[in-house]
């Protein structure tokens, strides 16, 4: 029988019937979730990724973020890029996180947005964290099950670039619905974007769609759209990977202004409106 064979694609909710659940992959998978406080109820994790740094994933996690919030949801951003925290500055938080037995609060912005990042624990913004990867994993997984996020629509979580310990610890550890990958249009993002893929498919976590950040730049007198980092290869890529492409943004000097002013809780951004679509499906 099909639920029966041990080859880890089958889902967890058949072990019940199944002789070999105790060995299955699936199973396994499943047990290795850590479960959060009895204080956090979140409805949807989503899981924001880049193969490769700079691409503008904390631009795009927070884009979603505040997409969400200003349709009357209520959010979290679980800052889980350790070692290159922005999303407090990008909201203008500069004070500590506090806690007392039960666990950490996160920081609330203007906006409401609930946010936990290691920049709101360090003693100074400019200490970096020097800690080897199974040191930050941890990190991460006690943002996830000590900080009292209360009751959420979605929890987005920012993740450091790459395929490394962060992003599989998130993987493995929280109860991830969906990933969301961006990346920008030069060629070798395109390929690093596949690996980003082939992580999340491994791991069983659906992929969302990609948003492309950098797209082109407007010029400011004519309109036109000058594609700044070259052609976008995005479409053919979302087109081979059978996901769909979820918005594109271009390099907008209003967007990186209000990120210098400290005022993401501000920020419209119309450019990603068809993920918002996907994030409520
Ligand atoms: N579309 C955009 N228009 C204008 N500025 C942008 C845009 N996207 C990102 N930026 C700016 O570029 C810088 C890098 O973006 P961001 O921090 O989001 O990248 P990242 O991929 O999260 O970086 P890292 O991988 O290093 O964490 C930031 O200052 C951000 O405000």
């Amino acid at each position: 029988m099909a639920e029966e064979q041990n080859n880890g694609s089958c889902s967890p909710e058949s072990c019940s019937s199944c002789a070999h659940a105790d060995s299955c992959p699936s199973k396994q998978k499943e047990s290795m979730k850590v479960a959060p406080n009895e204080y956090t109820h979140v409805k949807k994790v989503i899981g924001v990724v880049s193969g490769k740094g700079g691409v503008g994933k904390s631009m795009v996690t927070a884009s979603l973020a505040r997409m969400m919030r200003e349709q009357g949801y209520s959010v979290g951003i679980l800052d889980a890029d350790i070692t290159g925290p922005s999303i407090p500055k990008m909201y203008g938080i500069h004070e500590h996180a506090v806690g007392n037995e039960l666990g950490m609060f996160p920081c609330i912005a203007k906006d409401e947005t609930r946010i936990m990042s290691v920049n709101l624990l360090l003693d100074s913004e400019d200490t970096p964290v020097i800690w080897r990867g199974p040191i930050i994993a941890g990190v991460v997984t006690q943002f996830w099950n000590e900080v009292l996020w209360g009751d959420l629509d979605y929890l987005f979580v920012d993740m450091p670039p790459g395929t490394g310990d962060v992003p599989l610890t998130v993987f493995q550890s929280l109860p991830v619905d969906g990933v969301i990958i961006v990346t920008s249009p030069q060629d070798l993002v395109q390929m690093i974007v596949k690996k980003a893929y082939y992580m999340a498919k491994q791991m069983d976590v659906p992929v969302l769609g990609i948003v492309e950040n950098y797209s082109y730049l407007e010029c400011p007198d004519c309109g036109k759209k000058i594609p700044v980092f070259g052609e976008s290869h995005v479409e053919e890529t979302a087109e081979e990977l059978g996901v769909k492409v979820l918005g594109k943004m271009p390099l907008d000097p209003k967007l990186a202004s209000i990120v210098e002013e400290e005022k993401f809780y501000e920020v419209t951004n119309d450019y990603l409106k068809d993920a918002a679509e996907v994030l409520i499906s």
